[in-house]
């Protein structure tokens, strides 16, 4: 348990006093306190990684862990082009002031944005603008029974630069709590709220329902109107009913959460006044509430499990005309090119480069990488979700929280009201979005795009393919709580993008991602999006507003051609960056509002204006979410949000957080060169473009050939420890059978020397797998060798990564961990071969080499012949992971010599299926010198094995390959 001490909270009341003194309520203070709670982020995309590790083609897909599932994806799959679950919506909003920005680079704006993306034109999509124009018109000729209009005005901006006591009390506390926190820790600090919104003028800051800061001045209600239908009453679960006695409450949405489930540990009070509690959303998320103690009492909310729509709304919250057309090729992409001159800082043609090179990106799938329970990179992939916008020339952008999308088929008749099936749901659906694993847009984009079947003689549907939400994104379900965490501690995210992103107006051609830069989340709120797999008929979906970090000057696709790199420091300038408005939107609050009037009166939680169609109720537990405030059931504007245009207040550029920029402690988001790391990919300063380190004796620039040597230090053998002659462990199913072994010495040399011999033999006459270990007496060669290689490899271009064969080009191309290189007779395997090197030109070491594994090899099985070595080297951490070596034409003895760091080599029986593994049944230890003889096909046909070396390690691998086998 984390305490804040007396001290700290002495100085947090003084400033909440000073705040709650200016709202001129008198009131109790209370701070609540959680405990601590571990918020790492599992390593999700194992099986991604796990491709590379592994070298076995198809043929073996049954027994390895290179299942099709397994396969890391961009997006979920290699994708073409699939519609998009919603038409691109282009928001037309007043574009920043004229004013220049103050920056070293001119500004060069591009044309506004619906100029740039003919996309929306080409298909007729009606953008959210027109459909708000349209609506009005509507509104204009059919008072009664027309949606509203947009009704809110932009609020007066904010006093510049100032902050109001509100906002410093909750800055304080929070840099207070940032203090307490260790830098280093993994462990986000934790979150402070401000006082309940039951405080008339406090400032309502709260993660799940953050108040806006601009005044509603337009009358949203009309009880006269009565064209919309009633919403249905539906099943109303959990309803609470008033208690004359009770107080009002002003807990939050996620506090009322928390007191229904009774899962809250008990607050604990350590002081009459002020106590903190921290708040335990999920096993990675916690937060900290600050809120009067008469908040906690519930009992005269109108609170719902499930809250739910008008039907008719929930037919309009997805946009389900005609998909965008399909576009595979650059020469289709119908946005114009990056003007002349302009290139993103950073850019890459495979994710994999941008994994291996940015920290701040390692999600081999989904769009969201997370860790420590803070999200650091945010990848926008090509399906938007409705509502996605790309704003004030990309400095505000809204997208949404990763996870829970699936490919679905919709049928669309000409009223676009959807009948959904679901087809697909579960196929794709990666929904973790804390860590490695697939978040945001995990879908097959290979899936056709769509299909003309099941029509219908009186009205013809059509069906198609949408990536559709099936499963609530809710903070609830901790899915999104890094990105949420990352908003509440206030911590920069590095944005990226896909080509596909259709939002952005460039086509970027070869450049399949690109860094857009530093941004913040300002707000986040959830929206209900239509689905049919769920009882209450939509699924949520946290939606996200990002801006621009302003210490980066301009964004790139703004700036003059300049090769400067973009620079982040805490500036103590940035203040002076003028925005045309200055409004906190989101998670600051606003300081200056009376929250009464844009309370839900249902749920009386603070309401919010994100729409220009007025101050909504965003409480996903109340039974009005959803809807506009003050606006009774009948009158509510249908359908809604289909219509919907953003509050130019709620979207405008506000100047960043000074919090935030102190956390900014990275000086700019190109990597460092050359890399720190030897298996960091390399970026290109004269390019932007990110490498992996694919040869072994220099990091390239693939795109302008730039290159960089390395220079990796010489391992001494003398150092590495011989087998130790004991280190082995056998076990296996009993119905498999047992692996017998036997221990003896066997002389080596013509000098009669001799090594321990451990001989396993398996079981069913499926083979023997002698272990020949080294000893100081008998590796002098090995030694030698050693030493050839590293030299060798060195100074000619031989060892290198190689391309996997199943994902060998476009943007989901894998390269292998390990660095290898074939010479003798071609070896096809799983990683491309076309490198292979004949024996008359292959290096001394490989000589040296094979000539050791005949030596040994030869006193087990006289008759051994080998004609291929395959070099594979690892650096630390590398590792090749379970596969056989199966291929056809390979004759029975397949002999490995260990040189370098010890490594553990562990067999299995091979997996019956993709979910199904055996567990290890032998495993040992290699250390340097030893050579490893695996003899008999049934080893290879009914086993795999794997190699983990403890550090840098070079295996050659011998076999002998019929050069007249079948391909
Ligand atoms: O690195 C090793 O020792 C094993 C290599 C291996 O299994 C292979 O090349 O197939
Ligand atoms: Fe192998």
């Amino acid at each position: 348990m984390l305490h804040l001490s007396r001290a700290e909270v002495d100085e947090a009341k003084g400033a909440y006093d000073a705040f709650r003194a200016e709202a001129a309520r008198p009131s109790r203070k209370v701070v609540y306190e959680r405990p601590q709670t571990k918020m790492e982020s599992p390593a999700r995309d194992t099986a991604a990684v796990d491709t590379m590790f592994t070298r076995r083609g198809p043929a073996f897909a049954s027994g390895s862990s290179r299942g099709g599932s397994s396969v890391p994806m961009v997006n979920g799959v290699p994708v073409a082009s699939l519609p998009s679950s919603a038409p691109v919506p282009v928001q037309e909003l007043p574009q920043p002031s004229p004013e220049p920005v103050a920056t070293q680079w001119p500004a060069v704006k591009p044309e506004p944005v619906d100029d740039h993306l003919p996309l929306a034109e080409a298909t007729r999509q009606p953008t959210i603008a027109s459909r708000a124009r349209e609506l009005a018109e509507s509104s204009r000729s059919r008072p009664k029974s027309a949606p509203l209009p947009p009704s809110t005005p932009p609020p007066p901006p904010a006093a510049e630069g100032v902050l109001s006591p509100g906002a410093k009390f909750q800055a304080d506390l929070l840099a207070k709590l940032g203090q307490m926190n260790s830098p280093q820790s993994s462990v986000p600090s934790r979150v402070t709220r401000p006082p309940s919104a039951s405080a008339r003028s406090a400032p309502a800051i709260s993660a799940a329902v953050p108040t806006h800061s601009s005044r509603n001045t337009g009358a949203v209600a009309s009880s006269s109107r009565t064209a919309a239908p009633k919403p249905a009453p539906g099943p109303v679960l959990g309803k609470r009913k008033r208690q004359a006695s009770s107080p009002p409450s002003t807990s939050t949405g996620v506090f009322m959460r928390r007191k229904r489930k009774a899962s809250t540990p008990e607050p604990e009070l350590w002081s009459d006044e002020y106590m903190v509690r921290e708040f335990i959303h999920s096993r990675s998320h916690t937060s900290v509430e600050i809120v009067k103690p008469e908040d906690e009492s519930l009992d005269d909310m109108n609170v719902v499990e499930t809250p739910v729509l008008p039907r008719t709304w929930r037919s309009y919250d997805l946009p389900l005309s005609e998909a965008p057309p399909k576009w595979t090729k650059d020469e289709d992409d119908p946005r114009p090119p990056l003007p002349h001159g302009l290139r993103p800082f950073v850019w890459s043609k495979t994710r994999q480069e941008i994994c291996e090179t940015l920290p701040w990106f390692k999600s081999y799938q989904g769009g969201v990488y997370s860790k420590g329970g803070l999200t650091r990179g945010y990848l926008f992939g090509q399906f938007p979700s409705p509502r996605d916008a790309f704003i004030h020339d990309g400095r505000v952008l809204i997208s949404h929280g990763g996870g829970g999308s699936a490919l679905v088929d919709v049928e669309v008749d000409d009223e676009d009201i959807a009948a959904v099936t679901l087809a697909h749901a579960g196929d794709n659906d990666h929904d973790d979005v804390d860590g490695e694993k697939p978040g945001v847009d995990s879908i097959d984009d290979n899936a056709p795009e769509a299909s003309t079947s099941a029509e219908s003689p009186r009205r013809p549907k059509k069906k198609v393919k949408r990536a559709l939400l099936t499963k609530d994104q809710s903070a609830r379900k901790g899915q999104v709580n890094p990105l949420r965490n990352a908003m509440l501690h206030q911590h920069p995210i590095l944005l990226l993008a896909d080509k596909r992103w259709k939002l952005f107006p460039y086509n970027l051609g070869e450049r399949w991602f690109v860094v857009l830069g530093w941004y913040w989340i300002k707000d986040s709120w959830e929206e209900p999006e239509l689905t049919k797999d769920s009882d209450k008929g939509y699924n949520l979906r946290t939606k996200l507003l990002f801006q621009w970090v302003d210490a980066q000057g301009e964004p790139w696709w703004l700036r003059q051609p300049s090769p400067a790199r973009p620079v982040l420091k805490p500036d103590p300038d940035a203040s002076h960056v003028q925005h045309p408005t200055k409004v906190y939107a989101g998670f600051l609050g606003n300081q200056t509002e009376d929250p009464a009037d844009r309370k839900c009166t249902k749920c009386r939680q603070p309401a919010k204006a994100i729409f220009s169609q007025g101050w909504m109720c965003l409480n996903t537990v109340c039974q009005a979410y959803w809807r506009l405030v003050d606006v009774p059931d009948g009158s509510q504007p249908s359908p809604y949000g289909d219509g919907m245009t953003y509050n130019p207040a709620f979207v405008a550029p506000t100047t960043t957080p000074q919090l935030l920029l102190a956390r900014c402690k990275v000086e700019t988001y190109c990597p460092r060169q050359p890399a720190q790391s030897q298996l960091r990919g390399f970026w290109c300063e004269r390019c932007g473009k990110v490498t992996c380190r694919i040869r072994w004796e220099t990091w390239e620039c693939d795109s302008c050939k730039n290159a960089v040597s390395t220079s990796m230090p010489l391992q001494n053998a003398a150092a590495l420890q011989p087998s130790s002659g004991l280190a082995f462990d056998a076990d296996v199913e009993l119905q498999e059978g047992v692996i017998s072994m036997q221990r003896y010495t066997l002389v080596v040399d013509n000098e009669g020397h001799v090594a321990v011999v451990h001989r396993f033999t398996f079981p069913f006459n499926r083979g023997v797998i002698y272990h020949i270990m080294g000893n100081s007496a008998i590796n002098a060669p090995v030694d030698a060798a050693f030493a050839q290689c590293q030299t060798e490899f060195a100074e000619q271009p031989f060892l290198r990564r190689q391309y996997l064969e199943s994902h060998k080009t476009g943007p989901t191309a894998l390269l292998t961990q390990y660095f290898s290189q074939n010479f003798g007779a071609p070896y096809k395997f799983a990683a491309e071969t076309d490198t292979n090197v004949p024996f008359d030109s292959a290096p001394g070491c490989i000589h040296a080499s094979l000539a050791i594994i005949n030596g040994r090899a030869r006193r087990v099985d006289e008759s051994t012949e080998f004609n291929e070595v395959l070099v594979a080297a690892y650096l630390d951490g590398q590792q090749m992971h379970y596969h056989s070596d199966f291929e056809a034409g390979l004759r029975d003895d397949i002999a490995t010599l260990s040189m370098g760091s010890p490594a553990l080599m562990k067999f299995r029986l091979v997996s019956p299926s993709k979910g199904k593994k055996h567990p290890t049944c032998l495993s040992l230890t290699l250390s340097h010198g030893d050579v490893l003889v695996m003899h008999g096909v049934g080893i290879q046909q009914y086993y795999q094995h794997m190699v983990a070396p403890a550090g840098f390690r070079i295996a050659a691998t011998a076999r002998y390959i019929e050069q007249t086998a079948p391909p």
